[in-house]
């Protein structure tokens, strides 16, 4: 970080002027076709440094690059001084300036202390691990006990945000690990509609609720939270069964004792550790319940493996650096609005909105850390789906709109679900999975079209021309042996990383969140007013008509 503009940086220019005079030279089927070692070279294969079987390939061959590009992208993260900022985050320096706090989601899977890490706190992780571990397996066995005397068989997960979407993810991501006898839901929405829906699967008897938010003052998990506790007490009665069926995950000990939750049944963490980036802190309970410490642990140890090498590798071979650099070239140079996360795989399903928060609310800032307004476009729209739905509602758009959207394609090599059926699933998804950067990439020449419609009344220009794939749509595939614990850490890992890079590079600070508090602060006042018409004050037109005609067809 060095207090500059992106666009002062020397590469940058340097790569704008690459752009303006070159990339109309950049085409990828010339590319390959000059080139017969463009795989080797721009593809890198990823062994964890602590565990040999946790691996993975990066395929970035089919980028808007060569050598020089890539070369220059490479200057500018030097530029930038991103080497620097990230030693600085490993150690634990106040790197989230507006909110004076260190970022050190790293230090929660720092197993061994690889790195040394001095904040306070950091030396408490090991604690809070070992009490997850403890917990989970009481209830996991069955020896934890609901107030009649029942074990657990519901979890109920309440959070929104960071506290609600890395344990959906992860949850499903590895369902396949999970005990089958224990069900795991999550509730966020603020809509009552979405915990009425939850509670009417649950028995208060085998029921654990989990409280998680790191402030403990959000408005939907506090409100969701005190009606899952009178939901409980109706049949409960009293509220010493509280402790046995309400745990909290937070960092507000005050609140979540105010609360009713006993200290002990409060798993801790810090006010360093950012809420999009929570999932291997005690907000991962739900994720350790469902699918056993241990392999929490594993999910943790594969993030630390991405940690050392992020820290490590040269930027030539570091993935996490060449993500970000192809993800700001076409950002920043082509224009590109929106990066699509495509998974090949069921489990990955809410991969896409998981990274949704992770990088929109990191890195969705006009303002530097100096104070500055930025005079190019910082974080891209994260959206996405797991393959092969997508290709039969979006990929259309993809293929021939007239938008350039990169994407990522994530698969695995063996399926866990191999042989469940006759039919071989997993070639065809996986024959998808290599057809579709490969159509983006090459497309389909007019030429191509004739001669495959031949000659007739039929093959109109207006029918070729539509048939038409101009082809030079940039992707990156990752493919792993498969999607075990430790492959998804370190897969997780990756893109945060990623979004730390791009950060460093804009120049923006990707720890805090000041986007999200306006609107809560105008609901907070809005709530207050929507008694009687004549309560709604202070707003424009818009606002008031629409709060009056809510107010004149609300029947409550
Ligand atoms: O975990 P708590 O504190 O309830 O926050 C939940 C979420 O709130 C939102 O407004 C954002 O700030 C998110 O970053 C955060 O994950």
């Amino acid at each position: 970080m060095t207090g500059k503009l992106a666009s002062e940086y020397p590469a940058w220019k340097k790569l704008q002027s690459i752009y303006d005079s070159e990339h109309s030279r950049l085409v990828l089927k010339d590319l390959f076709a000059q080139d017969p070692s463009r795989f080797e070279k721009f593809s890198r294969e990823y062994t964890s440094p602590t565990d040999s079987s946790t691996t993975f390939l990066l395929d970035f061959s089919k980028n808007l690059i060569d050598e020089h590009v890539l070369s220059t992208l490479l200057s500018l993260v030097r530029e930038a001084g991103v080497e620097q900022a990230r030693d600085d985050m490993f150690a634990g320096k106040h790197i989230n300036t507006s909110e004076d706090r260190a970022v050190l989601h790293v230090a929660l899977r720092n197993f061994d202390n690889h790195f040394k890490i001095q904040e306070s706190g950091a030396d408490e992780v090991a604690g809070v691990l070992e009490h997850i571990k403890v917990f989970t397996e009481s209830v996991r066995s069955g020896e934890w006990k609901g107030y009649t005397g029942k074990p657990i068989k519901t979890v109920v997960n309440i959070g929104i945000g960071g506290s609600d979407l890395g344990p959906v993810m992860v949850t499903e991501a590895l369902k396949v690990y999970s005990k089958r006898d224990l069900d795991a839901h999550f509730v966020s929405n603020i809509d009552g509609t979405h915990l009425a829906e939850i509670v009417k699967l649950c028995n208060p008897e085998t029921t654990l609720f989990i409280i998680a938010s790191k402030t403990f003052t959000t408005q939907e998990t506090i409100t969701n939270a005190t009606s899952a506790r009178e939901w409980f007490l109706k049949t409960a009665g009293s509220k010493d069964h509280v402790a046995k069926h309400f745990v909290a995950l937070s960092t507000n000990t005050k609140a979540v004792t105010e609360f009713g939750i006993a200290e002990q049944n409060m798993f801790k963490f810090w006010d360093w550790v950012g809420g999009r980036y929570s999932l291997w802190s005690a907000i991962g309970l739900s994720i350790a319940l469902v699918i056993g410490y241990n392999n929490f642990e594993e999910l943790l140890r594969g993030a630390n493996g991405m940690d050392r090498h992020f820290k490590t590798a040269k930027l030539e071979d570091n993935l996490p650096v060449l993500l970000a650099v192809l993800g700001i070239w076409y950002n920043d140079f082509y224009g590109a609005q929106t990066h699509a996360l495509l998974p090949y795989d069921q489990y990955l399903h809410k991969f896409a909105d998981y990274f949704q928060q992770g990088d929109m609310e990191s890195n969705g800032k006009f303002i530097t850390k100096a104070g500055e307004r930025v005079n190019y476009q910082t974080g891209p729209i994260i959206w996405g789906a797991a393959g092969t739905n997508g290709q039969h509602s979006f990929y259309q758009l993809v293929h021939q709109g007239t938008k350039l959207i990169p994407a990522d394609f994530l698969a695995p090599a063996t399926s866990h679900n191999s042989g469940v059926f006759s039919a071989n699933h997993h070639r065809i998804l996986l024959s998808n999975y290599f057809a579709q950067p490969e159509a983006l990439a090459f497309g389909k020449t007019e030429a191509e079209v004739r001669k495959e419609l031949g000659s007739g009344p039929h093959v109109t220009e207006a029918l070729v021309k539509s048939k038409v794939f101009e082809g030079n749509r940039p992707s990156n595939s990752i493919l792993f042996p498969k999607l075990t614990p430790a492959t998804l850490g370190a897969l997780i890992a990756l893109y945060e990383h990623k979004i730390f890079v791009q950060g460093v590079v804009w120049g923006i600070n990707s720890f805090d969140q000041m986007g999200v508090e306006l609107g809560k602060v105008l609901a907070k006042n809005i709530l207050a007013q929507l008694g009687a018409p004549a309560d709604v004050k202070g707003h424009d037109s818009s606002t008031t008509g629409l709060i009056h005609y809510y107010q004149k067809h609300r029947k409550e």
